[in-house]
């Protein structure tokens, strides 16, 4: 893809459904009882590999333009699938749907492709294996992961998180469907809650007292239809490019405005950029609303630990905005950086100092100090979605022309990128 800066971004667009909100809508209506229709759903690279997986699993998911309907079997309704389940490189799709396998009364093999083969499965495999589940991973850690049919009910579980993770908490949620009693899950810094928030819309019982949640397993669930907003972690590329671009403006509508996932316009308003909210209402017990933002010259910060959680997805283009900021901005303490499709710091380190950017690469963040301009550049992407977009907004803020390889590695989760951004050029 080859990026030529620099022109400043006005207009009104859309970002695609929350991929987050997406998986967690098939894989729930899946197994809830009756007809879940999901509007708005994300189709991207990473959701159809969760709709796949359903699919072989015998839940019939018919697709119209970005509506799903589907047909939930309920919760001990899914079939042998008798192959594999692909869950290509989304980690989401395999640490949540192996929470909802370890309650079935039939084995499975996850698998995924190289950059998932090296993320950490121990991280899910030590929690359902204390509830009694039959898990097992390569080295006891890295995919595939082979599932066999465990004692029924599964044994609920007092557990403390030892990372910050969604995808965590949301496996030894859905495995709590298929437990026998109370389970408590201790959670010191926030993550995205949409698992919490949908098992509840469906109709069970989770409470979140401070650092406390609270479930209990539930007879069955019943079919919701759901609508899902326009994914912040989209959003962010456009909210950083409009903040750094001068002479830009740009309102994206219908955006979740989870405060689980509003870490990013915190640290852009902190930052001194221009965000306004607007026409903020609740559909589906998820907030959503409309992005402005506009041109506005930034100041570097330190980025606290507790809301990392909430941010996790935006450190790369986090990293951008700082590149431009007035003196320097820190990150610590974001080692899960290191986890993602890849090492997310090492990344945005070698990629920006090719550009010419001042920053230093920590074991567990970064610190950039800000400057005026950067310059075009050759980049890699690394095959990583969240990289390719952040260096291409990036590239978008400098004089000449630079290229972008495996651009095509966005359709993970943002599939018309490109078009929205050259859409947004004058
Ligand atoms: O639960 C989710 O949908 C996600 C949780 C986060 O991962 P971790 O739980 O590994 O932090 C995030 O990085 C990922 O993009 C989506
Ligand atoms: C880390 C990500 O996703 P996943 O963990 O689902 O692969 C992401 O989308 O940035």
């Amino acid at each position: 893809m080859i990026i030529k800066g620099k022109k400043r971004l006005c207009g009104q667009i859309r970002v695609p459904g929350d991929k987050s909100i997406s998986h967690r809508g098939v894989m729930i209506g899946s197994i809830a009882e009756g007809e879940t229709i999901i509007e708005n759903i994300l189709l991207s690279e990473d959701t159809i590999r969760t709709i796949e997986c359903f699919r072989q699993m015998g839940v019939n998911i018919d697709i119209e333009d970005c509506r799903v309907k589907i047909k939930g079997v309920g919760l001990n309704g899914l079939k042998d699938p008798n192959k594999v389940l692909d869950c290509g490189n989304s980690g989401t799709a395999m640490r949540l749907i192996s929470g909802i396998l370890v309650g079935q009364q039939f084995p499975t093999t996850l698998i995924g492709d190289d950059s998932l083969n090296k993320r950490p499965m121990d991280r899910i495999i030590v929690p359902l294996s204390k509830m009694g589940a039959n898990i097992k991973g390569v080295d006891y850690k890295y995919p595939p992961l082979k599932i066999l049919p465990s004692k029924t009910p599964l044994e609920s579980i007092d557990y403390e998180l030892p990372v910050a993770s969604a995808q965590v908490k949301s496996s030894i949620l859905l495995a709590c469907l298929y437990s026998n009693g109370k389970t408590r899950i201790i959670e010191k810094n926030p993550t995205r809650d949409h698992t919490e928030r949908m098992l509840n819309y469906f109709g069970a019982h989770i409470i979140k007292e401070k650092d406390y949640i609270y479930m209990e397993p539930k007879g069955k669930f019943i079919a919701k239809n759901i609508y899902v907003p326009g994914d912040i972690s989209s959003a962010a590329f456009l909210i950083v490019a409009a903040t750094i671009i001068e002479g830009s403006s740009v309102i994206i509508k219908d955006v979740g405005l989870n405060p689980t996932r509003t870490g990013i316009i915190n640290v852009i308003n902190d930052m001194g950029g221009s965000i306004k909210i607007e026409n903020v209402r609740i559909l589906n017990n998820e907030t959503i609303g409309d992005i402005h933002a506009s041109y506005s010259p930034l100041k570097g910060i330190e980025i606290q630990e507790e809301i990392l959680g909430t941010l996790i997805d935006e450190i790369p283009i986090i990293a951008v905005a700082a590149a431009f900021a007035k003196g320097k901005t820190i990150i610590k303490n974001a080692e899960e950086l290191k986890y993602k499709e890849t090492n997310r710091i090492k990344a945005m380190v070698n990629e920006l100092k090719n550009m010419d950017a001042n920053i230093i690469e920590l074991p567990d963040g970064l610190i950039i100090e800000g400057k005026e301009k950067l310059k075009p550049a050759t980049l890699k992407s690394y095959n990583d979605h969240r990289i390719a977009m952040a260096l291409s907004i990036a590239a978008f803020n400098t004089e000449g022309e630079s290229i972008i390889d495996n651009h095509e590695c966005v359709n993970i989760s943002y599939p018309n990128f490109y078009e929205t951004l050259f859409q947004l050029e004058h």
